[in-house]
């Protein structure tokens, strides 16, 4: 019961949980309510599905999950008996029906068990497949204030909200489980303020942090007083725990002004989520370390400072495989990479292998020319020998396609495609350029590499060029990066028309073949390496298509 009847306080934890490991996720909790308690909290606030981590996809489908998720609700209902309420999210079997919930604990008890109500079944969401929509669940209370709970989703249509205060619900407590995009923190605060005006009633955002296999949860949480007024604002991408007071007024409940993070802008934001989505799936699936292979380009030079950024240098292992293509200066670019990033570097040059291959192939090419296979057994005996020191030293491959190339399918299959993570796939060529630059310019505590430039002014000038045969350069087969983007942003991202390309102004012939591209290699992109989304429209949950696919847009 809070000590002054007109004032409320709740904690806010912005968590992150990992998928499955229910009693880790618990301890967690626990640890949080604790906070609530040593501050007098009424009540402790975790996100949605918090503890058996989102999204938990088919594992809901297992009845043991959910008998397992429900043991752990109720031992820990048991462990925070004296003190605050707690609202945690799990997935629950009701009446026969499986439902994503939000569970409201007190004295011992589960006090409460809403049910979603608008199940999300677009991007990268599927609700609807798992879970069956829960009735309008009304308000609970907390002491002597009713508090309702729309469920993420449920938040961003009017009735639910509207609903809970006509029910007399004086708070609006929403848990979410909302993946970080581009733009997305924009959407939701439109959404949450719309709600917070149509009800006159506060309202308290709650986030989760951290990466699960695509996905990357933003937190950024928040609470709005009736109006839109903001009034409490919490950090993206850090785990937090805020206290935050409402004081009841003769025009309901207001929420004491706190602290107002401020948020990055976009090129940050993204970087941000590839560095925690790269250590969250590393770390969360058990892997200490990484390697990749180095080539004096753009595109690993990144992926080496993300995950430098993410693991710190002792844990990332960079390789050299040159070949008689390699230019000394990609050497050298290599070397300043590794070195400014403080990176261990090793080189293994490729030509012995090559030359043993095309040895032993060569009677079975007997009289045909040299062409893109010979261009692939080069890439390809990287991937094998990347893929061998992965196994030695237990450290995962990163894999290092953007995603103008996994869009073109510019990149072997099972070459430089081997990897099991891919930092940079949902990352355009041309924010590759810009994100480079940024993070020459930057120090953040949260980075666990040296501050300032780590990659020399040559990688990021430099013409891009696959190195595997003479001379070659990125732009002999594909259009100019500006170009390309651009159509692909227009196919990919906003599901453009050819016709609507042209008419803005791209030349026809360079459409028709970007979109063949982009349709032909739907199959390599399904045996590709995920990593963060970062996109309104990624590759993988985001944009289904189907591998085999004859229908081209030609208007
Ligand atoms: N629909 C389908 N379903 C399943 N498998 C299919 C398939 N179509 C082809 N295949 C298989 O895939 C093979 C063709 O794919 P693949 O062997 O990858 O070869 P491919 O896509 O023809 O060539 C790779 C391209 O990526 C470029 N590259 C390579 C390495 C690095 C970079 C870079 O700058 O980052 C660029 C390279 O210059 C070349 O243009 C076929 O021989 C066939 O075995
Ligand atoms: N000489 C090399 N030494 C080590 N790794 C290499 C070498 N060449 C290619 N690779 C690996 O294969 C990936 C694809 O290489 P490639 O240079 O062909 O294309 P890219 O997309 O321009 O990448 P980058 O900008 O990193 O060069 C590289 O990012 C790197 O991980
Ligand atoms: N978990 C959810 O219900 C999330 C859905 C909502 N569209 C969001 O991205 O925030």
């Amino acid at each position: 019961m809070p000590a002054d009847p007109r004032r409320l306080r709740l904690t806010l934890a912005q968590m992150n949980p990992t998928v499955g490991a229910l009693a880790h996720n618990a301890a967690k909790a626990r640890a949080a309510w604790e906070e609530g308690r040593a501050a007098g909290a009424d009540m402790v606030v975790l996100p949605e599905m918090f503890l058996v981590g989102y999204q938990p996809q088919d594992l809901v489908l297992r009845p043991a999950f959910l008998r397992d998720a429900r043991a752990h609700l109720d031992r820990l209902a048991a462990a925070c008996a004296d003190g605050p309420a707690l609202g945690i999210g799990l997935p629950v079997m009701q009446g026969g029906r499986r439902h994503n919930a939000w569970a409201v604990l007190a004295g011992g008890a589960v006090r409460a068990m809403i049910l979603k109500h608008h199940l999300p079944n677009e991007d990268v969401f599927d609700e609807r497949r798992l879970y069956a929509p829960g009735p309008i669940c009304g308000p609970y209370a907390v002491g002597r204030v009713r508090l309702g709970s729309p469920i993420c989703e449920d938040a961003w249509h009017p009735d639910v909200a509207e609903a809970l205060a006509e029910t007399g619900a004086e708070l609006l407590v929403v848990p979410n489980g909302s993946p970080y995009a581009r733009g997305r923190y924009d959407v939701r605060l439109a959404h949450m303020v719309a709600r917070v005006v149509e009800t006159g009633l506060p309202l308290v955002y709650v986030n989760m942090v951290g990466g699960q296999d695509d996905q990357v949860f933003d937190g950024a949480s928040f609470v709005l007083n009736p109006g839109g007024g903001m009034a409490v604002q919490l950090p993206a991408f850090d785990e937090a725990v805020a206290h935050v007071d409402f004081t009841e007024t003769a025009d309901g409940w207001r929420a004491v002004e706190g602290g107002r993070a401020a948020l990055p802008d976009t090129v940050e934001q993204d970087y941000r989520a590839m560095v925690e989505g790269t250590r969250d799936y590393l770390g969360k699936s058990g892997f200490g370390s990484v390697l990749l292979g180095l080539s004096g380009g753009i595109d690993s030079a990144l992926v080496a400072a993300i995950a430098v950024d993410a693991l710190g240098p002792d844990r990332v292992r960079a390789v050299r495989l040159p070949s008689r293509f390699t230019a000394p200066e990609s050497m050298e670019d290599a070397e300043a990479v590794a070195r400014a990033l403080g990176i261990r570097l090793d080189t293994i040059p490729i030509e012995g292998p090559r030359a043993a291959l095309e040895a032993v192939l060569a009677p079975v090419f007997e009289g045909m020319a040299p062409d893109v296979t010979e261009e692939n057994l080069q890439s390809r005996i990287r991937g094998t020998l990347l893929m061998a020191m992965s196994n030695k030293f237990g450290a995962m491959l990163l894999t290092t396609g953007n995603k103008s190339e996994v869009a073109v399918g510019y990149a072997t299959i099972y070459g430089d495609m081997n990897g099991g993570y891919n930092p940079i796939k949902d990352l355009l060529k041309t924010r590759v350029f810009e994100t480079c630059r940024w993070r020459n310019a930057q120090a953040r505590g949260w980075m666990k590499g040296p501050a300032g430039a780590v990659m020399p002014e040559r990688v990021i000038t430099k013409p891009p060029s696959a190195e595997l045969a003479q001379g070659q350069r990125d732009e002999d087969s594909l259009p100019p990066y500006g170009v390309l983007d651009a159509i692909l942003e227009g196919l990919v991202e906003r599901d453009v028309g050819v016709a609507d390309l042209v008419a803005q102004g791209f030349d026809r012939a360079t459409v028709e073949r970007v979109e063949a591209l982009v349709l032909t290699s739907e199959w390599k992109r399904f045996q590709s390496a995920p990593g963060p989304r970062i996109s309104p429209r990624a590759f993988w949950l985001d944009r289904r298509y189907p591998m085999v696919n004859r229908w081209r847009d030609r208007p």
